[in-house]
């Protein structure tokens, strides 16, 4: 975990006439958490604030926030490509000040530059970010993982103290006319190419595509209503899958009936090899005080990937 606040000067309005809004997404549930931390410890301090859903916000009403958050998970060491969408749509920001929160597994890459960046080129003042390390759920890879175990209460009540030192901070901004953050958290160079390297078209190349056997599917929708971008439609013949897709496997692990799959098993077989890779980044995060091992890293298994391990106990059901 790491946060940074920019220190400013005197207020020129009180706390509690101060609107603020989150917006968040959040597909297993953990950058919800912390949103719902940042927002308490905000509303704590009497700060009106007011939580979102991305994909329920109304653009048109930002500007009657004077501190807009948003939040989302890390996906291919960025964030995911219907936030991009949404940061590039929003309206001009006009100074607004914002501030930028996200959870992610072992890699956080190139996250924090990229949506810094696009703010700031819808003309935000970004005043502070904070990240947080949580569980992974992907279907090719193993769990527990490396960062099973977060967000934990530690975690959480290192997301209130941001929460507060945001609040203590909106006391005093609005007499700032021009400030931003340039030291975020960025990860090493090979995770930013990375980051640029796995565009939208290139995993749709690499990944593989999913299928849905119509035998299994009991049509409960569920698939289709948590899509992130309404890329599903399973009542016409064929079904609509994958179109568009931001390869984030919510409806394979949504499916109660496991009718979404795919050949995971190249993607397995790579996973020792990227695991190795992530290693090395926690134990960095570790030696900076920033990581903390919550399962002992040897007891990884491989061979169980959460795809099986999804199988093994639906048969037990
Ligand atoms: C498709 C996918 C890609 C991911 N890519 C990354 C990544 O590049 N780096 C990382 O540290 N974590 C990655 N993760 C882990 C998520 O960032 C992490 O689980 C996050 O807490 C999920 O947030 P949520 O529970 O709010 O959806 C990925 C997860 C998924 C599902």
């Amino acid at each position: 975990m790491d946060s940074k606040i920019i220190n400013i000067g005197r207020s020129a309005r009180e706390p509690e006439c101060l609107k603020a809004l989150i917006i968040y997404f959040s597909q297993s549930g953990n950058t919800y958490k912390i949103a719902k931390c940042i927002c308490n410890s905000l509303k704590n301090a009497n700060i009106n604030c007011e939580l979102f859903d991305i994909n329920k916000i109304d653009k048109n009403s930002l500007s009657n926030y004077d501190l807009v958050g948003i939040g989302s998970p890390v996906f291919y060491y960025k964030e995911p490509f219907h936030v991009r969408d949404f940061l590039e749509s929003l309206p001009r920001l006009n100074g607004q000040h914002w501030f930028v929160f996200c959870t992610h597994g072992n890699v956080l890459g190139n996250f924090f530059p990229s949506v810094v960046n696009l703010l700031k080129t819808k003309g935000a003042s970004v005043i502070g970010f904070h990240h947080t390390y949580a569980d992974i759920t992907v279907p090719y890879y193993p769990r527990p993982s490396y960062t099973s175990g977060h967000p934990d209460a530690h975690d959480l009540e290192q997301a209130n103290s941001f929460g507060m030192e945001i609040v203590k901070l909106s006391k005093d901004i609005k007499a700032i006319e021009k400030m931003s953050i340039d030291d975020f958290p960025v990860s090493s160079e090979e995770w930013i190419q990375e980051s640029h390297r796995l565009t939208q078209n290139v995993l749709s190349h690499a990944l593989p595509k999913l299928r849905i056997d119509s035998d299994k599917c009991i049509k409960c929708y569920a698939c289709e209503k948590n899509c992130p971008v309404q890329g599903i439609d399973i009542t016409i013949e064929p079904p609509r899958l994958q179109n568009p897709c931001i390869y984030c496997w919510n409806c394979v692990n949504i499916c109660p009936t496991l009718s979404i799959d795919a050949d995971w098993e190249p993607l397995v077989r790579m996973a020792p090899a990227y695991y190795a890779r992530y290693k090395k980044e926690l134990d960095k995060a570790t030696a900076h005080s920033e990581f903390r091992w919550l399962i002992d890293p040897r007891t990884i298994n491989f061979d169980d990937p959460l795809f099986k391990q999804r199988k093994r106990n639906n048969k037990e059901k």
